[in-house]
């Protein structure tokens, strides 16, 4: 270690008595502190406000505070794209607050991706106006799926400002609309907390419902400015104007001040005499490791948030933790938590409050408390497991160093045992020198946009301007000629009978929750989305809540209930999974000599085959098998097929040909975007050397969206460009056999294995050649 900074001193005790050439430090970085810069108040904020904020400790407005507030309260739809923790909530409270104390009954609406991060928000909000009569006809309420129904009755007529998320605004705001007249007529401003968030088909659903909303707000007399906030989204400007149908202007220049921030990087040793599946070394787990870390970083007084990449991921860390505490330190003990999606409500508000308050000083999370949540005095992150995107890995970093005493905060990625994070720890340059991904979304898809012009005809017949402003008039005739929407001279309506708003998961998921009870007590520990109950809470599954462990003993998907009972067993478990993919039609097809490339209709189907149990230690302990229901995906795919003869004639025999596919398709995947403007999370591959419906080697990149989302579709119409594009990626990639930039994936079922990065340009340049000569 060269220096001494907040960091190092704080890594130093789970460092104490490693050999320098044996420490699990692959990497230390510290990006130095700034001083702040400062700009006057904008002349239209009122002194009321003022003196709000200097009561809240907010005494000066840094300058791009100052700049985003002055653009917004101009009524232009702004990008605020500053680091997290540069204070962005107030330059959007500044113009609210601003013109809701002036204008009585104007409002306004916060639109975040996840409750915490709303909840957050409103205490944010509440603090400031508390105790201020001019400022109490505002009333602040959430409304979401939490909310209870009186309250939401109560928040329509008397609320000035609803915090909500896209979700709700959907299905429960603007199908009701006409319930919200005199909120939408007086709409002036709709923040989009974090719209780095709204990506892929998410996004492309989430951008949709905000052209809904301008669209309803508008015919009621009102003109919305929006803005939108992110720390870490790639072309501000252009990406929140993609999710409005609107132009922006972004403000990026960040002038908060900011502490010294340590990045070290971790790499988990191997475990002495222990072995694994197959016989394989086992280093020491992630879970364990930022367990350990967690622990150390609290007995050294450092408030920290360990982000786990599952939910069970945070139980268990969360667990050996204290169990660490309880030899070493028990009076911490209780002082370390578990957060995540799936506790109830109220058990989720109050440990948010336990960790502000600093009753709690180490928190296991999931990313559910990564987004915006402010949480101040946090000293440390530790992030175990790299979380798929860069711009994940530095929301979850930027929650540590938010006081403004000093600001100074370590951050930890602790590696899996995995080879995209072992390569992370290694080429730190990968992830700490760059970009953040670009949020891609694409509203014209037909199959998104197809189901929500139904809703935007249920909520107002849509005239053929706005049709055409919307790029829709294909789909609308699509949608006539299916009888689910009737031109009439005064507008395309839906039809009788036609409910849309149910129709659509704006999050794409599979639907439903499974209520997880333990059977003794008869209490609800929480809930999990049927599409990842089989591979949770499967009987003989370990689940652990709140610390506690519990085996589950039956799974009824008919009923929702998984269904267990309390038990401490010395071993986890892990469900294996198979994936199957299988050709139902045949929508178009081409041949180019031994190269056949098709869109087709598939199945995919995923099955849970049993699971591992595996001690604490790390070590398997056994595999045991399951009958599990299938769950099966109608979904559409663009596939390649080779001949074996062209494979070999190009040097990739038998024993290479697995490598070789499997590379080729991780990186068409992350190359799809390319030409199909969505997302890698929004699609799947398989990859195999001989497939049953075509005898052939062949390679599928699926939609990973039930019915399809037009991704596929895209790709096998800009096949050769796609293809090109691919190969060029991996030709020029500097590494030596496959790295996250080329052929590695981050959601590989596989675990990346195998992959032959040359086999895979091999097999890419033949695909273009073979097109081309055919063509
Ligand atoms: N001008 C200011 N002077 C002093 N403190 C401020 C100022 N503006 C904001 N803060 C404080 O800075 C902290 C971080 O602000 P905020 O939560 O708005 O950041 P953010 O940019 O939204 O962060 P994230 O990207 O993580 O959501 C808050 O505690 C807030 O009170």
């Amino acid at each position: 270690m060269q220096y001494s900074t907040f960091g190092t001193d704080l890594l130093a005790r789970s460092l104490a008595g490693t050999d320098p050439d044996e420490s699990p430090l692959t990497h230390l970085s510290v990006i130095p502190s700034r001083p702040a810069s400062f700009a006057e108040w904008p002349e239209w904020v009122p002194t009321a406000l003022l003196d709000a904020y200097a009561d809240n400790g907010i005494e000066r407005v840094w300058t791009h505070q100052a700049r985003a507030a002055d653009e917004a309260f101009r009524g232009n739809h702004v990008a605020i794209c500053t680091g997290t923790a540069s204070g962005k909530s107030l330059s959007y409270q500044m113009p609210i607050l601003s013109t809701l104390l002036n204008e009585k009954n104007s409002t306004a609406l916060y639109l975040a991706p996840t409750k915490a991060l709303g909840a957050d928000q409103i205490r944010a909000v509440s603090s400031i106006i508390a105790g201020r009569p001019e400022f109490g006809h505002l009333q602040p309420c959430a409304y979401d799926g939490d909310t209870d129904p009186e309250i939401r009755q109560w928040a329509r007529v008397h609320s000035r400002w609803i915090f909500t998320n896209p979700d709700m605004l959907h299905i429960g705001i603007l199908s009701h609309h006409a319930r919200w007249r005199q909120f939408f007529r007086h709409l002036r401003f709709i923040v989009v907390d974090e719209c780095h968030h709204y990506r892929g088909v998410f996004g492309s659903h989430t951008a949709l419902v905000m052209r809904r909303l301008l669209r309803i707000a508008r015919a009621a007399g009102a003109n919305p400015t929006v803005i939108g906030a992110s720390a870490t989204v790639a072309q501000p400007a252009e990406a929140l104007g993609r999710l409005i149908g609107e132009p922006a202007v972004a403000v990026t220049e960040d002038s908060s001040p900011r502490g010294e921030r340590t990045v070290a990087l971790w790499e988990p040793d191997f475990l002495p005499a222990v072995t694994g599946e197959n016989g394989a070394p086992v280093r020491r787990s992630a879970g364990a490791e930022s367990a350990r870390l967690l622990a150390d970083f609290v007995v050294e007084g450092a408030r920290t948030l360990c982000f786990a990449r599952s939910r069970r991921g945070v139980e268990l860390t969360a667990l050996s933790a204290r169990n660490l505490l309880s030899q070493s330190a028990p009076e911490l003990e209780s002082r370390i938590g578990a957060y995540r999606a799936g506790y109830l409500a109220d058990d989720r508000r109050k440990l948010e409050k336990a960790i502000s308050d600093g009753e709690l000083l180490g928190v296991a999370t999931t990313n559910a408390l990564e987004l915006g949540v402010d949480i101040s005095g946090l000293d440390a992150v530790i992030v175990s497991g790299y979380p798929g995107t860069v711009a994940s890995f530095w929301q979850q970093a930027g929650r540590a160093g938010r006081q403004r005493e000093s600001g100074d905060s370590l951050v930890v990625l602790v590696a899996r045992d995995d080879p995209l994070d072992t390569f992370l720890v290694h080429h730190p340059d990968s992830l700490l020198g760059k970009p953040v991904e670009a949020t891609v979304t694409d509203p014209a898809n037909p199959y998104i946009l197809g189901p929500h012009l139904l809703c935007a005809a249920a909520e107002k017949p849509l005239s053929d301007t706005e049709i055409d402003a919307w790029d829709a008039r294909p789909v609308a005739e699509d949608l006539a000629t299916e009888g689910l929407l009737r031109r009439r001279k005064s507008g395309w309506y839906v039809a009788a009978g036609v409910e849309p708003h149910a129709e659509i998961d704006i999050r794409g998921g599979i639907g439903g929750q499974v209520l997880i009870v333990d059977t003794t007590t008869s209490q609800v520990l929480g809930t999990v989305d049927t599409g990842r109950a089989m591979s949770t809470v499967h009987p003989g599954a370990v689940h652990i809540h709140q610390g506690e462990t519990y085996l589950v003993d039956e799974l009824d998907l008919d009923d929702g209930l998984a269904l267990a009972h309390p038990e401490d067993p010395d071993w986890t478990t892990s469900a294996r999974e198979t994936t199957d993919i299988s050709i139902t039609s045949v929508i178009e097809s081409r041949e180019f000599g031994p190269l056949t490339v098709a869109f087709v209709e598939v199945d995919v189907t995923h099955q849970v085959v049993g699971y591992l149990r595996t001690l604490r230690t790390g070590e398997v302990l056994d595999a045991v098998e399951l009958d599990m229901p299938e769950q099966t995906l109608h979904t559409r795919a663009v596939m390649y097929t080779l001949t074996p003869e062209v494979l070999a004639e190009a040097g990739i025999d038998d024993t290479r040909l697995p490598g070789s596919l499997h590379a080729a398709e991780h990186a068409a995947i992350g190359l799809l975007p390319l030409v199909a403007t969505c997302d890698r999370w929004d699609i799947g591959g398989v990859s195999t050397d001989l497939h049953p419906d075509t005898g052939l080697p062949t390679v599928f990149v699926y939609d990973g969206y039930m019915g399809g989302a037009g991704f596929a579709e895209r790709g096998h119409s800009a096949f050769l460009t796609w293809i090109n594009a691919t190969r060029d990626a991996v030709a020029s990639c500097g590494c030596e056999s496959g790295c996250p930039s080329c052929v590695q994936s981050p959601k590989c079922g596989n675990g990346n294995d195998p992959l032959d990065k040359d086999g895979a340009v091999t097999v890419l340049e033949l695909l273009s050649r073979q097109y081309l000569a055919h063509a």
